[in-house]
C-alpha cells in the first residue's frame, strides 16, 4: 500500500525501487542523507514562485515526497525525510490538495521584517541620520547582504539644529533684565513703582534743589564767613536733636549719638564746670548711652497679646498661681491645705518616773553616788538609765567630757546611745596585764586631748558608777 502511494506520487522514484525492497531502499537513503547547506537553499529559492515555496510550508504540506517510515524490524525509531531538491509536483494526490493556498489574517504581520536582497536606495525622507550606532552587528552564520545606508559625503556640512539661522546669531549686546524690551512692539518696559515712593523722591529732589539754591544765595550775600557760621549752627542743631533723642530713647538718637554732643559740653562749661570735668561727664554720658538698652518694663506695651517678653509671661503665671491659691482657700472655707503647712514635730510624751526610779535618779544626779539597780524584764531599767543620762548631760552641759556612757556589750551600748567599755578605755581586747592596760589608757587619753576629743579617764574616773545594762561614769 505504501509502495503504491509512492508510485502514485513519483513514478520515477518508484521506478528506482525496482529490484529492492522498500525497507532496503530507505535504509540506504537514510545512511546517505546529508543536511542541505543554506547556500543551496538560497540558490534554489528564487527559481520558485512564492506561492509554491516549500520553505513556507510545513512538513506535512511539503509535497508528495514527504512520508513517515517506521522500521518495524528494528523497533520504534522514526525517521522523517524531506526531499527538497525536486520541484513540487502537482500531479500527486497530496500535492493537489495543497495547490490551494489558505492565508490567515496574521500571516502578513512580519512583512516589515522581510530582508530583501535588493539594493534599494533610500529616499530623501527615509535617509537615516548620520549618527553611528555603537552597536556592532553580530556576525551571523549566513553572510547575508545587508542594505548599507546611503552616507553623505564627508565635506557636506551637517545641520546641527533645525532652528532658523537668526537664532544662531549672537545678540548684538548684553541686555539686562531691566533693559530687556517687552514683547509688545514699540513699547519699552515701564517699571512699576509705588506712588508714595515716587512722591518722596520728588520731595527729596526738590529739597536738594532748594538747598543748592540757598547755598548759592548765601555764598553770594554772606561770603565765606557767613557760610561757616551757618554750618556751625546746623551742627549744633543736629547735636541738640541727638541729645533730645537720647533722652527719649529713640532710634534716631542712637544713630546720631556717635557724633557727640558739643552743645551739652558747652552748656556745662557755661554753668561753671571745669573743662576736664565736663569732658568726663560727657564721656560718661556717651558710655551710658552706648550701653543703654531699654528694659522690657520701659518698652511700650505691645498691642498684640502674643508679643510678650519672658518676664511678662512669668509675672502673668505668678498672678495666676496666686489667684488659684486664693480660690482654693475660699472653696475650703479658709482652711489651709495639708501640703502647704508644715508638719508639726511629734513630741514624745514625757516619762513620769515611779517613786523607786526617782530615788535612784536622785542618788546618782544629786548625791553623786554609785548605784546598782536591777530588776526583771520590762520593769523600766532602760527608761530610768536614759532619763539619768539626760539629767546628767543637762547638768554638765558646759563639760560634756564629764559624762561617759558605756556598756559591756555593743548591743547594750546601742540601746542607751553609748559605746563599749573596752572601746571607751582604748585597751582593745584587754588581755594584757593591768599596768600595761593603764599605760595604754593614758596614751590614748593623751592622743584624744591632742586631737581635741573628749578625754577618757577610765583609770581616774571615780564614782558615781551606775551599773546595770550600762554604766555611766562621771569625772570628779
Ligand atoms: N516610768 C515609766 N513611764 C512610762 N513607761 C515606762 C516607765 N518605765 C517603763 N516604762 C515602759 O515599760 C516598758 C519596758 O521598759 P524597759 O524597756 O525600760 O524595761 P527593761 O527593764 O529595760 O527591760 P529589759 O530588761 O528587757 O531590757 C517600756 O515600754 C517602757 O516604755
Amino acid at each position: 500500500m505504501l509502495a503504491k502511494a509512492l508510485q502514485d506520487h513519483n513514478p520515477a522514484m518508484a521506478g528506482g525501487l525496482k529490484g529492492t525492497t522498500i525497507q532496503q531502499h530507505y535504509k540506504a537513503s537514510a545512511n546517505t542523507l546529508e543536511p542541505v547547506p543554506p547556500t543551496a537553499l538560497d540558490t534554489s529559492l528564487p527559481s520558485w514562485p512564492a506561492s509554491t515555496n516549500p520553505l513556507k510550508r510545513t512538513a506535512s504540506q511539503a509535497n508528495g515526497k514527504e512520508s513517515l517510515f517506521s522500521s518495524q524490524e528494528s523497533g520504534a525509531k522514526k525517521k522523517t525525510m524531506i526531499d527538497l531538491t525536486q520541484p513540487p509536483s502537482g500531479a500527486g494526490r497530496v500535492g493537489k490538495l495543497h495547490d490551494t493556498v489558505f492565508f490567515d489574517e496574521n500571516d502578513f504581520d512580519d512583512d516589515a521584517d522581510i530582508d530583501l536582497d535588493e539594493d534599494v536606495l533610500p529616499t530623501a525622507e527615509q535617509q537615516p541620520l548620520p549618527i553611528q550606532s555603537s552597536r556592532t552587528p553580530l556576525p551571523g552564520p549566513s553572510q547575508r547582504k545587508r542594505v548599507t545606508p546611503h552616507k553623505p559625503a564627508s565635506s557636506t556640512p551637517l545641520p546641527w539644529s533645525s532652528s532658523p539661522l537668526s537664532h544662531h546669531q549672537m545678540p548684538p549686546f548684553k541686555v539686562t533684565a531691566r533693559e530687556a524690551p517687552t514683547t509688545n512692539a514699540g513699547n519699552t518696559s515701564k517699571r512699576r513703582t509705588l506712588p508714595w515712593v515716587e512722591e518722596e523722591k520728588r520731595k527729596a529732589a526738590r529739597a536738594k534743589e532748594k538747598v543748592s539754591e540757598s547755598v548759592i544765595e548765601d555764598f553770594s550775600t554772606q561770603g565765606k564767613e557767613g557760610m561757616t557760621k551757618k554750618v556751625e549752627r546746623k551742627r549744633a542743631q543736629d547735636a541738640g536733636d541727638s541729645c533730645d533723642d537720647l533722652a527719649r530713647g529713640n532710634q534716631a538718637g542712637k544713630r546720631k549719638r556717635s557724633r557727640g554732643c558739643d552743645h551739652c559740653h558747652d552748656a556745662l562749661i557755661g554753668q561753671g564746670v571745669p573743662d576736664l570735668v565736663a569732658d568726663k561727664i560727657m564721656e560718661a554720658k556717651r558710655r551710658k548711652s552706648e550701653d543703654y538698652t531699654l528694659l522690657p518694663k520701659d518698652k511700650p506695651n505691645s498691642p498684640y497679646p502674643w508679643n510678650k517678653t519672658a518676664i511678662a509671661v512669668k509675672e502673668e503665671q505668678k498672678k495666676l498661681r496666686q489667684g488659684h491659691r486664693k480660690l482654693s482657700k475660699d472653696v475650703e472655707g479658709g482652711e489651709v491645705t495639708k501640703s502647704t503647712t508644715k508638719k508639726k514635730k511629734e513630741t514624745v510624751a514625757r516619762v513620769f518616773l515611779s517613786e523607786e526610779q526617782k530615788s535612784v535618779l536622785n542618788l546618782v544626779a544629786d548625791q553623786k553616788k554609785s548605784v546598782f539597780f536591777t530588776g526583771s524584764a520590762g520593769t523600766g531599767k532602760s527608761v530610768l538609765l536614759r532619763e539619768t543620762i539626760k539629767v546628767l548631760r543637762d547638768k554638765y552641759k558646759r563639760e560634756p567630757d564629764r559624762v561617759a556612757v558605756t556598756a559591756s556589750t555593743g548591743l547594750a551600748a546601742c540601746n542607751v546611745g553609748g559605746v563599749t567599755l573596752h572601746s571607751y578605755a582604748g585597751i582593745g581586747l584587754g588581755k594584757e596585764a593591768v599596768p600595761e592596760l593603764v599605760k595604754k589608757n593614758q596614751e590614748e587619753s593623751k592622743k584624744q586631748r591632742i586631737d581635741g576629743r573628749a578625754p577618757k579617764f577610765w583609770s581616774s574616773t571615780r564614782s558615781p558608777w551606775l551599773m546595770g545594762t550600762c554604766s555611766i561614769s562621771l569625772k570628779p
